[in-house]
């Protein structure tokens, strides 16, 4: 499936551009609404992908919302608040899906853009890239979820710094704090080893991703005592899973499990 902006590979691999060539590469809102669309269709069970790639189509993975569409607006407070709340459904749909998500973080990663990149299961750098909030650096504060992630990730006093003091977090720092997963040796290598770990994920256990996910990021909300019930019950619903089914009766029978073709 390829519309102009979304690609189903065929390895199930569900490519979803943030951002483009033009304006600086901007968030392009025709690229997220085609990406929460395709997201939604994975939801209904109309599209069968097993990974999702969040790639940048320019230079940059993504510079955030168009700072230029926010001064040309009549009223820039409804128009932004509109545009946060649209952003907000694709990345409700990326939060909710139950599949392994992957980043090609390339070039800076700036405010919406490292919101966007920050919800990556996996985000993989380049030598070059960098993540900066860059909302106060316009006199706003954080949306798409960074100051739910950032504490979550880096601690609450790190996130502050970075938010307030509006950091640039080179790649090796970025990695030091757990906003990458890893670094390709050299930035043109970015695209590929995203779209190469993406591969690889789409053929293992994507429920199980999934669920780890939502266990860990609910954790610092719940009592031990909830977690532990968390726990309970999402092993006990993927024990009957077809992947589930599937990792169990290929350990016992001392072979590579094929879950691909116990999900479909
Ligand atoms: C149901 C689904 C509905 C679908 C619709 C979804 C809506 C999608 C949109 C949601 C938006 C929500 C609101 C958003 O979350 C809010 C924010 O993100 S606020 C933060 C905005 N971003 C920034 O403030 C970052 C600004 N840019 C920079 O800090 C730097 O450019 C950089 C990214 C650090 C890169 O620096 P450099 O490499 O030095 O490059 P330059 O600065 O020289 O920039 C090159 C060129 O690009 C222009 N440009 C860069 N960023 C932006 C931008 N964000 N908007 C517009 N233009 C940008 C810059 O002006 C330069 O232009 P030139 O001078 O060459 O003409």
């Amino acid at each position: 499936m390829s519309d102009d902006l979304t690609t189903l590979h065929d390895d199930g691999v569900l490519e979803i551009p943030v951002s483009l060539e033009t304006g600086g590469n901007a968030l392009d809102r025709g690229a997220i609404l085609a990406g929460t669309d395709a997201l939604h269709r994975v939801m209904r069970g109309n599209l069968k992908a097993r990974a999702v790639l969040l790639t940048g189509k320019g230079k940059n993975f993504c510079a955030g919302g168009n700072v230029s569409d926010f001064a040309s607006a009549d009223d820039r407070r409804e128009f932004l608040r509109g545009l946060a709340h649209d952003l907000n459904t694709f990345l409700s749909a990326l939060y909710a899906t139950q599949l392994p998500t992957v980043a090609a973080v390339n070039g800076w990663a700036a405010g919406a853009g490292m919101s966007i990149a920050l919800h990556a299961d996996f985000a993989v750098g380049g030598q070059t890239t960098r993540l900066r909030p860059a909302y106060p650096g316009i006199g706003l504060s954080p949306d798409g979820g960074m100051s739910w992630l950032l504490p979550r990730i880096v601690g609450l006093g790190r996130a502050r710094t970075i938010l307030m003091r509006d950091e640039a977090l080179d790649a090796e720092t970025a990695l030091d704090l757990g906003l990458l997963s890893e670094i390709a040796e050299d930035d043109s290598l970015v695209s590929s080893r995203a779209r190469e770990l993406a591969a690889e994920l789409s053929n293992g256990p994507t429920g199980a991703y999934a669920a780890i996910r939502h266990l860990l990021m609910t954790s610092s909300s719940n009592t031990l005592a909830e977690q532990l019930t968390a726990e309970a019950e999402s092993i006990a619903d993927l024990a009957v899973t077809g992947e589930g089914v599937e990792g169990v009766d290929a350990f016992l029978a001392k072979r590579i499990p094929d879950f691909p073709s116990a999900r479909s």
